[in-house]
């Protein structure tokens, strides 16, 4: 039986026009499973979120947890977020500024009255989970950004809640913070298997943390899946777009071959053989770039000039004109010498792996095209 239960969600705001938040939403949670809400901001997730937390009130549906019903429209049934034994993590720390850190970790003990020894022991062993043991008795003032989401994070075991929801927790760390507290989040998981509703806008982040991924598009999931399958093979454009394919090349048939972004292509391109247009969507660290054909053996590739290249360390950010198409290609810095030399108007040869461009009908909303090889070589390639 799933952990988590949702059915028939729906939740529309008032305005004019009136927004539709989540729409219809339906899904389910193994125990232990931590699945990530994806998606641009206005999508639903964080409304997703406050239903699954009793903050908010959806119009319909149902939400039971363990087989206990938390909401049910036609029940008029709605537990309290108090009831519902939950923890939260917010992007704002939400700590008590008067309380130290053992009072704020300790502070959803009090609801559910626990007290004494118990209650210290459990404090303890929450905050020894994130390393805070020895921060107890300061106040949250005098910590750091990492620190506090720690202690929050900490808060949010202190219960052993059957679910923890977080709302963007790393979203206000640097960038470093944010990768130790998300790596020091993912052995936690590992160790803990606890249940989890994670939301973020971040796709690398939603990758290492997710169970399963679920991309949501106007209150609705566009695609759910592990983080493989979504991020190799995205159901739809929108997903692909999100999940960094940022290039989008149109791609036409021509008398038994195809003509992408209007260039003519050499190689293989992946897609049904029976369809007109389609397009491409491709990873920019994909897209591979040479001086001439010759140097990109075994990839599909066509000619395209350079608008700039951009020396990032590790890699050149190539921006190149296909035709009347820009594309960005991103290639490797340290060991092409040439790539770092490339200046404003010189023709390059962009090449790709077939199995990397994804192909989906040009109608909004299709759905990813599972291709059979389809030869396009020409001029003796
Ligand atoms: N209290 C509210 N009143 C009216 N409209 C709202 C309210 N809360 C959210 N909305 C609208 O509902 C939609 C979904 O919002 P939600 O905050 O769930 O999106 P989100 O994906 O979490 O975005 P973000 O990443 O920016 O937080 C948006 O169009 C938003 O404007």
């Amino acid at each position: 039986m799933p952990h988590l239960e949702v059915k028939g969600l729906h939740k529309q705001f008032a305005g004019k026009p009136p927004t539709t938040a989540i729409d219809q939403l339906e899904f389910s949670i193994e125990e232990g499973e931590l699945v990530v809400l994806l998606g641009p901001s206005g999508c639903g997730k964080t409304t997703t979120l406050r239903c699954l937390a009793g903050l908010e009130t959806a119009d319909a549906g149902q939400i039971s947890l363990g087989g206990r019903t938390w909401f049910d429209s036609s029940q008029r049934i709605a537990l309290p977020p108090e009831k519902r034994n939950i923890g939260m993590v917010f992007q704002s720390y939400a700590l008590w500024p008067h309380m130290t850190v053992r009072k704020n970790i300790g502070y959803p003990l009090r609801s559910r009255r626990k007290k004494g020894p118990e209650a210290a022991q459990w404090i303890e062993e929450a905050a020894a989970l994130v390393n805070v043991e020895a921060l107890l008795d300061r106040y949250p003032a005098q910590l750091s950004g990492g620190q506090q989401q720690r202690v929050s994070l900490a808060r949010s075991l202190v219960s052993r809640p059957d679910m923890i929801l977080f709302d963007e927790p790393l979203s206000n760390l640097d960038a470093k913070l944010r990768d130790d507290v998300r790596a020091q989040l993912h052995e936690l998981h590992g160790r803990l298997g606890f249940t989890a509703v994670f939301v973020t806008h971040d796709q690398s982040e939603a990758l290492a943390l997710a169970d399963r991924v679920a991309v949501m598009r106007a209150g609705r999931f566009e695609q759910i899946g592990d983080p493989f399958e979504v991020f190799e093979r995205p159901a739809t454009e929108y997903v692909a777009d999100f999940l960094g394919l940022s290039n989008r090349l149109p791609a036409e048939r021509v008398d038994g071959g195809v003509r992408v972004a209007g260039a003519e292509v050499v190689g293989d391109v992946l897609a049904p053989t029976d369809l007109g247009d389609f397009v491409l969507r491709i990873r920019p660290e994909d897209l591979h770039a040479a001086p001439t054909r010759a140097d990109l053996r075994g990839l599909t590739t066509l000619p395209a000039t350079v608008v700039d290249a951009v020396y990032g360390g590790r890699h050149v950010d190539l921006y190149l004109s296909v035709a009347e198409l820009r594309i960005h290609a991103r290639v490797d810095g340290s060991s092409v010498e040439w790539a770092r030399s490339l200046t404003a108007g010189r023709g390059v040869v962009v090449g790709f792996d077939p199995e990397n461009a994804k192909a989906y009908g040009t109608a909004e909303g299709s759905r990813l095209l599972d291709g059979r090889r389809l030869a396009t070589a020409r001029n003796g390639a």
